[in-house]
Formats: structure tokens, sequence, C-alpha cells
């Protein structure tokens, strides 16, 4: 984390150019962690190098699997197939999908495991997870409810059947499906509840698992069945960040400028490349936007309805306050520290009072961050129409998009950094 500021300048011209965003994190944390379940050698291309995936690759090094950087965007994993006992906690930083993943995962191997992260961490929800693990006989305890999670794995599930409550996250569903193909029989997993944050990201994980050898099947909408195949050793290419497109394409309609970010909207795999048509649709979006299926995108829809022709009311997000931070609270907090009024919190949804005249005035603010890298990257964009926006601790995009601020300087955008 860093102490400074760093204050947008409004670009004079429209921002044009080429940037690709980094490769997809929910798909590199998946691919990581499979290829580490896989006896053989995965190499990994096109793959996200930042905070979430280093803390990913650095806990399946702490568990005996070798993985190689061979360049920036590539990782080489070589694995016995098994994750070894390691010697003290694996520390996880604050990334969700790391964390939620290797809970489940470490369940089937042998030995003491200790999963944690950072304070943030520290307070975000896993019990769901813990319990559904519990029901299958392993020995596992979070005693706040979220981490650190302790695991004493024998090597087996006592059982092949979960069900699972995904309200609070999708991720707990993606965990327990990975995990399962490691069972020694078919495995079954339902959910308890119609409620399940994204299910697109449910889909990542099913394509992972599939490129890496697995067979699973989605018997209903809320049962899949995974055979006990193991993984098998893969090359495999991961495609952009579409989270981290969401930013380029509104600071493209934003600015009126032209920005190529390598790849068509309609061929990304990822839940948030839904937020391609409601940007796209910028001033004009629409008065309620359901954020259910689109969540780590509704940041930055958000901060572009402050200047959309009408006020866009978001319904669907109450999961957004168990992420990084309370993202409807930051959201709230920052659009009003640019204007008192301009955003307002309804139970979980969060209303944002349009105002396109806003853009071209100078309103200084200083936007608290909570450490929560879709925050500051979203905020970013309010800095290209309003003068004065000052984004505190800007290096916190590091847990996904390291380059960030280098992309938007590529494109025109002028920054000033100082000490706060
Ligand atoms: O499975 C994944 O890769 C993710 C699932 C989503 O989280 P939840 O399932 O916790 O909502 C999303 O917000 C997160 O950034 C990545
Ligand atoms: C919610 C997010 O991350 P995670 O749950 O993977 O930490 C995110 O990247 O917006």
């Amino acid at each position: 984390m860093t102490a400074d500021k760093l204050t947008i300048l409004p670009p004079a011209r429209p921002l044009s150019g080429a940037v690709s965003p980094p490769g997809s994190k929910s798909i590199t944390n998946r691919a990581l962690l499979l290829a580490g379940l896989a006896k053989g050698e995965s190499r990994l291309t096109g793959a996200l190098k930042s905070d979430d995936t280093l803390y990913m690759a650095e806990a399946l090094r702490a568990m005996g699997v070798a993985v190689e950087e061979p360049d920036a965007t590539t990782f080489l994993v070589r694995s016995a197939g098994v994750l070894k006992e390691p010697s003290g906690p694996l520390f996880l930083g604050n990334a969700g999908t790391a964390t939620r993943f290797l809970t489940a995962a470490v369940s089937l191997a042998k030995g003491r495991f200790v999963i944690d992260g950072d304070a943030h961490m520290r307070k975000r929800p896993i019990l769901p997870l813990v319990e559904a693990l519990r029901s299958l006989g392993v020995a596992i305890d979070a005693p706040t409810g979220c981490p650190p999670v302790t695991v004493e794995a024998t090597g087996a599930f006592a059982k092949h059947r979960v069900v699972i409550d995904a309200g609070l996250s999708s991720q707990y569903v993606s965990a327990i499906l990975m995990a399962s193909a490691l069972a020694d029989a078919p495995f079954e997993i339902e959910l308890a509840g119609a409620e399940i944050g994204a299910r697109g990201y449910i889909d990542l994980t099913l394509a992972a698992m599939r490129a890496f050898g697995a067979r699973v099947e989605q018997v209903s909408p809320a049962i899949w069945r995974v055979a006990p195949t193991g993984y098998t050793a893969t090359n495999f290419h991961i495609e952009p960040d579409a989270s981290a497109a969401t930013y380029l394409w509104g600071a493209e309609v934003l600015t009126g400028g032209a920005i190529d970010i390598g790849t068509p909207a309609d061929a990304f795999t990822q839940p948030d490349a839904r937020a391609h048509a409601v940007i796209a649709a910028f001033p004009h979006m629409p008065e309620v936007i359901d954020g259910s299926q689109m969540q780590d995108a509704i940041p930055t829809i958000a901060v572009l309805a402050a200047f959309n022709e009408k006020p866009v009311r978001f319904t669907g997000i109450a999961n957004l306050r168990v992420k990084e931070c309370d993202r409807i609270r930051a959201l709230s907090t920052g659009l009003n520290a640019i204007r008192p009024g301009l955003a307002e919190e309804e139970g979980d949804e969060l209303i944002v009072h349009a105002d396109p005249s806003l853009a071209g005035q100078r309103l200084p603010a200083e936007i608290d961050t909570f450490a929560d890298h879709r925050i500051a990257m979203s905020f970013a964009l309010a800095g290209l129409k309003i003068g004065g926006i000052a984004i505190l601790d800007p290096g916190c995009v590091a847990k996904t998009y390291p380059a960030y601020w280098d992309a938007l300087a590529s494109l025109g955008v002028g920054f000033s950094r100082e000490a706060a």
C-alpha cells in the first residue's frame, strides 16, 4: 500500500490509442490452481501478473509446485499433481479467488494448512464454504467466519454430495467444483438456494476445468456433477481481463475518444463483458441497472452514471458490500465527496443522480479508495472530466491491474503525484 495520492489532470482531447488490458485475474487464478493440481508441465500464456495471481503462485510454490515466470505474461507450472503441506500459513493478501479456491483444494491434500490474508480479507466471509467442506468430513475451522482458515486434511472427502449456499459469493461453488475432480468417486454439488452471485463465474470455472481434462456436467440450474478424473497438465491461453476492459471502455465513451483494446467485446467469456452494452449506451444508460451478473463492473458504471443524462438505480448489488471493501458505501462516499447529494444508498441499492454538467467543472475531492483497486480505477474516470479529483492510495490498483496508471498515461492522461 502506498500513502500517496494521485490527482488526475483532465485531458484536453478525447482519449485515443491502443491499450490491451492485462490477462484475466479470474481465469489466471483458476488456471494456476488447476495446473498445480495436474501432474506434469502446464504453460499458461496471456496470464495476469498482479498481487492476486502472485499470491496464488507463491502459495502453490509453498506447497511444492514449481511455478516459473519465463516472461511478463507466462507461468510455467510443474507439479507432481499433489499439494504438499507448507511450512507455514499461506498468505493470500486480499485475493478472494486464491483464498476461496485454495481452501477447498487443500481440503483434499494431506496435512495442516492455514489459509490467511490481510486485514481486508480477514473481514470477507468464508463460513458457507467452511461449513460445506465440514459437511464432507473435512476437519476445518474458521473461528471468525472469515480467514484465517485452518484445515487438517486427510486426502479424501467422506461424502460425495454437498449442498452449499452461494448467496454471498459464487467463489464458494467454483472452489468446490475445482477441488471435487480430485475426489475418489463422482461428486455432486447442489445450491442451497437459487441465489448465486454471478453465474458467469461458474461457467468460467467449468471451462477451465474442462481445459485441464475434467468431466463436469450441469444436471440442473442448481446441480453439477463432477467425474473423478483429476487434472491433466496442458498449455492454456488466458484472455484479457473484462473487468479491466470496463475502465478503458468507460474512458472512451466519457471523453468521446477511440481506444482500441485489441479484443472485441463479444470475444470475452467473462461476465463483466456484459457491461460493454451498458457503457456503449452512455450517456443514455438505462435508469435501472441490474448488477448481479456483472458485479465487478458496477464501480465503473456507477461513476459513469454521474455524467449520464438520467439518474441510474443499481439493483442486485447486495454482495458488493463484501468485496475488497463495502463498494456500495465506497461509491456513495466518493461520489458525494465530488458533489454532496450525487449518490444515495437505499438498502442495498445505489442511486446515482446524474448531472452531465459536472463535466468541465473543477470540484476538488479526495477519493478514499479503501484499498480497493476498483474504487481507484473507476474514480479515475471522474477525473477525466472533473478537475481536482485525487485518488488516495493509487498503488492499490496492483491487485489486478498494476499498469493501470501507465495505460492511462499512454493515452494522454496527465497526473500530479504528491504525498497525502
Ligand atoms: O470467481 C471469480 O473469479 C470471481 C467471482 C466474483 O466474486 P463473488 O463470487 O465473490 O461475487 C468476482 O467479484 C470476483 O472478482 C472474481
Ligand atoms: C471482488 C474482486 O476480487 P476477489 O473477490 O477475487 O478478491 C474484484 O476483483 O473485484
